[in-house]
């Protein structure tokens, strides 16, 4: 589950009407952060707790009198040396016996570790040059940072970086993770993240939780299960895989096998007569297909029973993929590759044609590709990946599947999910027409577009991990386990 950075301050003013005071949340949360500091850092020849002037900073005080009172050799710095901004941090500090120094006096040495207190939730503009040379001194110096609820400088939003931001070791969260923290490059800066349960009630963390999610199976798999009792009935599905020319048919049968490999029972290759030979060659279970034009592909698709095409990886970008989408209109189809470059001079073309009834258009652009369907979202940098998968979904009525280590898959009704199980390895060539092909897998088994999107990165990312890290296209393949 995810909260939004926006919820904080709601979810304690709730506290509050439900008689929990925000000292003891704050006093939770710096328990959490000292106790996480004592475990993680026994070597730690001095603690250094940098304050902010809110209660992210409040949370820093209260860690600081922890450590102190366990022994610990602690140093408090301020960002400013003004009384704090709420009552809580004004607390905190005044039961801190530490006092703090103004953040000009901290000079790093060896063997420092530094609690990350300055900013959190609240953080509102860009990082002062004073907080972003420090950073770049703890840097220099290897010190450890361990962060309080989030890296400072990490917009917990959108995951992008204020103008500087600390890259911690490991960050004391509390309550949930917000989508700045699995968002790139926000995940990276945050290091090992723990999650402190505070004694902010169940119901309340609930009723705030953010409609993006962490991709996981319950996406999927209450929804399959509640389509089939026994939950086998993906199992079968018929898959249509359009090929390029003679020379570039590798693209089609990694996305073809990728398709019977999740579950596909019939998948076919579709290509020109020049590239038969080449398919013919390669592939033993797949089926092949003679289709040159508009007209042999329509009476391909009398077969109703196709429940699912790829449209894209190794195609050739040009007319006769625009033409070939169009016929596809009212059928489930994954736009990839080259399908997509293909409209990059007329989007609204395709957005057109799927415009209306139930999402059945899967996309599954790069970030370059994403700029030719997208160019006015793509240039937006202010907001966040989610925002524009989201954004780009309602445009095209189609499921977004936003690649990336981060990948962002949206939907036109405003659901979305963040991916994060992808290793490094998995961005190899062909890894996309891979993914083409487990989504195309999955409709065709009758899986709705959104569920089948995020089910077929999820599976895709675990079978890079199954493949370690010598993957190839090809072993990703043989790895799909679903
Ligand atoms: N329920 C929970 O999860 C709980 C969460 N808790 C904790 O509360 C934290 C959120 O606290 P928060 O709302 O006070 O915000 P916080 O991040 O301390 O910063 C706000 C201050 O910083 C200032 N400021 C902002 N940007 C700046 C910049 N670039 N440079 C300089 N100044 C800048 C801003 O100034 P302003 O914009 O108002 O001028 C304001 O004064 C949360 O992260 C967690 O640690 C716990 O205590 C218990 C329960
Ligand atoms: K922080």
């Amino acid at each position: 589950m995810l909260i939004e950075p926006e919820a904080v301050a709601k979810i304690d003013a709730d506290c509050i009407r439900s008689g929990i005071p925000g000292y003891a949340l704050m006093t939770a949360a710096g328990h959490a952060v000292a106790a996480a500091a004592l475990r993680h850092y026994p070597e730690a020849e001095r603690f250094v707790v940098l304050a902010g002037p809110g209660n992210n900073g409040g949370d820093g005080y209260v860690a600081a009198r922890l450590l102190a009172e366990s022994g610990a050799d602690i140093r408090v710095f301020r960002l400013s040396m003004k009384p704090p901004m709420t009552e809580d941090a004004s607390r905190a500090h005044a039961e801190c016996p530490v006092e703090g120094l103004p953040l000009s006096m901290y000079c790093p040495r060896l063997g420092d570790v530094v609690i990350d207190a300055l900013f959190g939730a609240g953080l509102a503009r860009d990082l002062s040059p004073e907080v972003s040379d420090l950073i770049s001194e703890l840097e220099r110096n290897r010190i450890p940072v361990l962060s309080v609820d989030i890296p400072s400088g990490i917009c917990g939003r959108s995951g992008h970086i204020r103008g500087a931001a600390f890259r911690a070791e490991r960050t004391v969260t509390f309550v949930a993770l917000k989508p700045g923290q699995v968002l790139l490059p926000g995940r990276e800066h945050c290091g090992e993240v723990e999650i402190a349960e505070i004694g902010v009630p169940r119901r309340l963390i609930e009723q705030y939780r953010s409609p993006t999610r962490i991709n996981s199976p319950d996406i999927w798999l209450d929804y399959a299960s509640a389509k089939t009792p026994s939950g086998h009935k993906y199992s079968h599905g018929s898959l249509g895989v359009f090929s390029g020319g003679a020379t570039q048919t590798g693209a089609c049968r990694l996305a073809a096998e990728a398709g019977l490999r999740a579950g596909a029972g019939l998948v076919t290759i579709a290509g020109p007569s020049e590239a038969l030979a080449a398919n013919a060659a390669h592939l033993t279970a797949v089926m092949l297909r003679q289709v040159d034009g508009r007209a042999e592909l329509d009476e391909w698709l009398q077969d109703r029973r196709l429940g699912a095409f790829v449209l894209g990886p190794g195609f050739g970008v040009g007319e006769k993929a625009r033409d070939f989408v169009l016929a596809l209109r009212d059928r489930n189809l994954v736009l990839d590759a080259d399908g997509i470059t293909s409209f990059r001079d007329d989007p609204e073309r395709l957005f057109e044609a799927f415009s209306t009834g139930a999402p059945h258009l899967i996309l599954t652009p790069h970030d370059g590709e994403f700029g030719r369907l997208f160019p006015d979202v793509a240039a937006s940098k202010e907001i966040s990946k989610v925002e524009r998968a989201q954004a780009a979904a309602r445009r095209a009525n189609a499921i977004i599947i936003l690649k990336g280590a981060d990948t962002v898959i949206a939907g036109p009704d405003g659901r979305c999910a963040i991916n994060s199980n992808a290793p490094p390895w998995l961005a190899t060539a062909g890894s996309g027409d891979v993914l083409a092909g487990i989504c195309g897998s999955l409709m065709a088994q009758g899986f709705a577009a959104f569920e089948t999107a995020c089910a077929a990165v999820w599976y895709h990312g675990e079978a890079g991990n199954r493949a370690g890290k010598g993957l190839t296209a090809e072993s990703l393949v043989s790895h799909i386990d679903i």
